[in-house]
């Protein structure tokens, strides 16, 4: 395209993501650029070490250690670094001078997204971030823009791909957590710390992210009750099997009068769920809104040519802005969020017993429930007086405080040994 813009972008980071990324930057340039109606140059990419092997044969001189330097010359920044610092200052410092910026990060924009969205409008730059949220999948733009015409009830996904992968494993194969722990970590899915992914922490920073979108909101990660899966064990997965339900860490936003609830959770889900058939590294996020009713997104979440897919549209999305002079339009309306208690949200508990096998004891447990007002659905029992007696209960929805409250009850009680596990059951 002859007399159009050339847009000079640098891209910070060359890992799984970032060297994908400078792959396509080069060999698609010609398509990129008809696109976009702008060329786009990849000027340089900053990384910690200039001799390191990359996933991707790339030219040397490309590489460079002074970020700051790069972005100074850069009309569009790309980073793919992760973690808090140095990314938070080099995005802030790129919008700051009005570079356009499209970030992979969640913990970041779940974290400090309100801070740099208001660089970004000072300054008329752009921030966009669709690969921070269930890697390839659509998600952020049809929630921000298709959608922007209806009003958001819930969202409900599995938004993190290592733990998918772990869970799923567990579950068709009965493999042991750490074991498939390293082979996520050697796919690329895991975070450099793959305590976020196990934790919970990852999933909750694209809570917070899917949450401030759909509700037109900030909602930081810091406000989402988060609980990971490192307490699930073999025998819950199992008995969960056998029960019919399969075990998946949730992303939960929902809003209604009462106000807005963000969480995430291991949570059992009935195996003719849709959720239920997500495998591997798999992402899926459903939306409920008022007139659109429930729509489902479905594909990769983590990997590195998946989540560099994201990353090019939101380049493309931010040329062809830059390239036509046009106006931004105006994002969501912030208002703060009105955040409902988490001991008031409404759940099902799936509770997992080590019981005395003897007569008595299951009136005893009920008599708990009944004094805290939830209403068991079902109940059974492994076991016998010789090998201990383990009983799985499932209730009916109650307040998540009545729940907290009758299983600290169980604990007291002479009849219990232990408490195996607790879980809430989502979905119908
Ligand atoms: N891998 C995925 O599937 C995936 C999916 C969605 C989003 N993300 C996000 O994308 C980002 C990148 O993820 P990744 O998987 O490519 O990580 P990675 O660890 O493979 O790559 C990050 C690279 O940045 C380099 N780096 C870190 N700090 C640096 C600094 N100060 N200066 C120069 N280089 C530095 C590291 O050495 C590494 O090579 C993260 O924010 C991650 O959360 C990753
Ligand atoms: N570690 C993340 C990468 C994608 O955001 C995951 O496993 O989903
Ligand atoms: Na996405």
């Amino acid at each position: 395209m002859s007399g159009e813009k050339n847009l000079k972008v640098a891209l910070l980071g060359c890992g799984t993501v970032g060297a994908q990324v400078a792959r396509i930057l080069l060999e698609d340039a010609n398509e990129l650029a008809s696109r976009s109606g702008a060329g786009l140059q990849l000027i340089g990419i900053a990384v910690r070490n200039l001799e390191s092997k990359r996933d991707v044969e790339l030219p040397k001189e490309l590489f460079t250690t002074d970020a700051l330097g790069l972005i100074e010359q850069a009309d569009v920044v790309i980073e793919l670094l992760g973690g808090l610092d140095p990314a938070g200052q080099y995005i802030a410092a790129a919008l700051d001078k009005g570079a356009s910026v499209i970030t992979g990060n969640k913990a970041l924009i779940a974290l400090k997204g309100a801070e740099l969205n208001e660089v970004a409008a000072r300054t008329g730059a752009q921030l966009r971030y669709e690969a921070a949220v269930a890697g390839a999948i659509p998600i952020l733009r049809p929630i921000a823009d298709s959608l922007a015409g209806d009003r958001i009830t819930k969202v409900m996904g599995i938004v993190n791909g290592t733990t998918n992968f772990i869970l799923d494993a567990m579950d068709t194969t009965g493999a042991a957590f750490d074991d498939v722990l390293a082979q996520a970590q050697a796919l690329g899915y895991a975070e450099a710390d793959p305590t976020a992914d196990v934790g919970g922490h990852d999933a909750a920073a694209k809570a917070a992210i899917l949450a401030s979108l759909a509700f037109h909101t900030n909602i930081s990660s810091e406000q989402v009750s988060t609980e990971g899966i490192t307490e699930v064990t073999a025998e819950d997965v199992a008995a969960a099997a056998e029960a019919g339900y399969v075990i998946k860490l949730l992303a939960i936003a929902e809003q209604s009068d009462a106000g807005i609830s963000v969480r995430v959770y291991p949570s059992l889900i009935a195996r003719s769920h849709p959720l239920a058939t997500v495998h591997g590294a798999f992402n899926a996020v459903f939306v409920e809104a008022e007139n659109a009713g429930d729509l489902m997104f479905y594909g990769a979440g983590a990997g590195g040519n998946a989540t560099a897919s994201a990353v090019m549209g939101d380049v493309v999305a931010v040329a062809r802005q830059i390239a036509a002079g046009a106006p931004l339009p105006n994002g969501s309306v912030a208002q703060s969020p009105r955040m409902l208690d988490f001991d008031a949200i409404t759940t099902r508990y799936w509770i997992g017993l080590s019981v005395k096998d003897q007569s008595g004891v299951l009136a005893a447990i009920a008599t708990v429930f009944g004094e805290h007002g939830v209403s068991i659905q079902s109940m059974s029992q492994q076991g016998d007086a010789h090998s201990g007696a383990q009983l799985r209960i499932l209730t009916h929805q109650g307040t998540e405080s009545a729940l907290a409250s009758t299983v600290e009850a169980l604990k007291a009680l002479d009849a219990v040994h232990s408490v195996l596990s607790v879980m809430r059951v989502e979905g119908n």
